[in-house]
């Protein structure tokens, strides 16, 4: 039985546990709750010790526009507003279907720049139509060298500049190839490539190791986050690179730490990403909704 959200005026926020392969999240459900956040909040909550732990939070609210089901933001764990989530999409599908809040198999969903499109399957994977990659420099803010979106970065001048893939799936990501996956310098390089000021908005990296035309291994440093278990977004980045280097086919397994995501890209149109979503829990907060303060 849910505690009284309104009683003696202390607020509680109902929220939901959530993860795609291991990319963790706190889902609430802002159709039937009330919900104004702040990044101070966000971050709080986002504490693994003080806090509830997650990766991004993940708030679905009523849609703004016609033919969309329903609207979801997203916000990485230091609070800050983002565009998209690969995983997340999945396990915004299941929760909204698992909160009654729509009994439809296929649900499209406005983001912050465009809308997804989503298929629930029978066996609870989810495939996601995460739109176009965008290669052009103005979605990557680089001084684009054109030849398969490859860019010379200059991380210092003591070290030959890294030869990396920029690619946008709305959000922004950086590819770098490494021989292998498991002696990445994800912790060293990781922050230095986020933060690189060609990245005005700063961006993922994800190390990707080409095991052959239809498999890859990737570990993700996530903006706003730092490395995570998987990365959805990432894993299409990655495809995509790889694709456009003339190393990957159609069709492609990912293996990340949190398990396997199967990307598709023909190599122009939409990247769909197929994966599962799982609940983990449903708790209940204590909270004081800033705008009633
Ligand atoms: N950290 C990402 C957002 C979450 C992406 C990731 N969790 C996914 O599954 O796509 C960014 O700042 O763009």
């Amino acid at each position: 039985m849910a505690p009284d959200s309104s009683s003696a005026g202390k607020k509680t926020l109902r929220f939901t546990k959530m993860h795609g392969l291991g990319n963790d999240f706190m889902v609430i459900d802002g159709v039937t709750q009330d919900v104004h956040l702040t990044a101070a909040q966000i971050q709080r909550w986002a504490d693994r010790n003080f806090g509830i732990g997650f990766d991004q939070l993940l708030l679905v609210e009523p849609p703004a526009e016609p033919n969309v089901d329903f609207r979801y933001r997203i916000f990485n764990a230091d609070g800050d507003e983002v565009e998209h989530c690969g995983n997340g999409a999945r396990c915004f599908a299941r929760f909204v279907l698992d909160q009654g809040l729509t009994h439809k198999r296929v649900i499209r969903v406005a983001i912050q720049k465009g809308t997804l499109e989503l298929h629930v399957h029978d066996d609870n994977t989810v495939t996601v139509d995460m739109g176009r990659p965008q290669l052009q420099p103005e979605h990557i803010p680089f001084i684009a060298n054109e030849q398969h979106s490859v860019y010379p970065l200059l991380i210092s001048e003591h070290e030959p500049a890294l030869e990396i893939s920029a690619v946008s799936m709305g959000n922004p990501h950086c590819v770098i190839l490494v021989n292998d996956v498991d002696k990445a310098p994800v912790q060293a390089l990781g922050p230095l490539v986020e933060n690189h000021d060609a990245f005005p908005k700063r961006c993922n990296v994800g190390f990707l190791q080409i095991l052959n035309r239809h498999e890859g291994r990737l570990r993700v440093f996530e903006r706003g986050v730092g490395e995570t278990l998987a990365c959805g977004t990432g894993a299409c980045a990655a495809m995509v690179a790889g694709r456009l280097r003339g190393l990957f086919d159609t069709n492609v397994t990912l293996h990340l730490l949190g398990g396997d995501l199967e990307i598709s890209w023909s190599g122009d149109g939409s990247v769909l990403m197929t994966g599962p979503a799982t609940k983990v829990f449903e708790g209940y907060i204590p909270w004081n909704n800033p705008t009633h303060n």
